[in-house]
């Protein structure tokens, strides 16, 4: 288990992944801190993003992923039988590697959300509204609401992205490397609203980019072949990590 003590939105006890036959987590314990940063760094294919996907339980959309243990949310595990999924999912909202707005407006990608969850229609405006502001895009689509949302910029979709899981109040965002699709400039303005949101959501991140993390996260999880090696905060696991292996992927050795 983590030696920190802030208080913890997310729990992890003794969790453990299959896919078929293959192990793709093992024995995870973590408790990671609320409305701060957590980043997930380690090489290709350790299991960063299956770990990620266990906290909205998205891996349940595959047939060949069997699970155990537990990840508990506000103290409740979420693969208890009587959890509503899509509760857990408004809860929990999750940005994607590539954007992917919906085929349709600005305003209805926003309004989307709050209308499944039957947020009255007269409050319907004022909920995209603030989320855009919320977001940091208002003043660059707040003249084209009703144009598609396909005819944004890259990092304009990936923030329309954001605002859209905004729109429903989640508690926690999970964020499986939002900026590797996007320049530089894009990513700078993600990250900038990634440091805003930590102050009202819990932010889990997967990042390939190890400036990244060092820039945004306030703590580190480094994974290794399914198995988190260390977890800190991030200038701990960056300027003085305490194992080998956590120093030799920072520093570039591996992976
Ligand atoms: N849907 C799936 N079905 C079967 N195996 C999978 C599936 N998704 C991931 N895996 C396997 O689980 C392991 C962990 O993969 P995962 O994508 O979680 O790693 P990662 O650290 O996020 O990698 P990357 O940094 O390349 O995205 C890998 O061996 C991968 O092949």
């Amino acid at each position: 288990m983590s030696e920190i003590n802030n208080f913890a939105d997310i729990e992890v006890e003794d969790l453990n992944l299959w896919y078929g036959s293959n192990q793709a987590l093992q024995d995870i314990n973590i408790k990671i801190p609320s409305k701060s940063v957590t980043a997930l760094i380690g090489p290709s294919g350790c299991g960063k993003s299956t770990f990620l996907r266990c906290i909205n339980r998205m891996n349940d959309l595959i047939k060949v992923c069997h699970i155990e243990g537990r990840v508990k949310i506000d103290n409740k595990n979420i693969y208890d039988e009587d959890v509503d999924v899509v509760e857990l999912r408004k809860k929990v909202g999750m940005v994607f590697q590539k954007p992917n707005p919906f085929p349709m407006s600005v305003f209805d990608n926003i309004a989307y959300g709050p209308k499944i969850h039957k947020v009255p229609k007269k409050d319907i405006k004022g909920i995209v509204d603030k989320t855009l502001q919320d977001s940091a895009l208002y003043g660059e689509v707040s003249d084209r609401l009703d144009s598609s949302a396909l005819d944004l910029s890259g990092g304009q979709q990936q923030r329309l992205c954001i605002a859209r899981t905004m729109a429903v109040e989640p508690e926690i965002i999970l964020f499986d490397e939002p900026c590797s699709a996007l320049d530089p400039i894009s990513t700078n303005k993600i990250e900038d609203l990634i440091l805003e949101l930590k102050k009202d959501y819990t932010i889990v991140i997967v990042t390939h980019n190890m400036q990244q993390a060092a820039r945004i996260s306030d703590y580190t999880a480094f994974f290794l072949m399914g198995k988190i090696i260390e977890f800190g905060e991030t200038n701990q696991i960056f300027e003085n990590p305490k194992e080998k292996r956590t120093e030799d992927y920072i520093t570039g050795r591996f992976g």
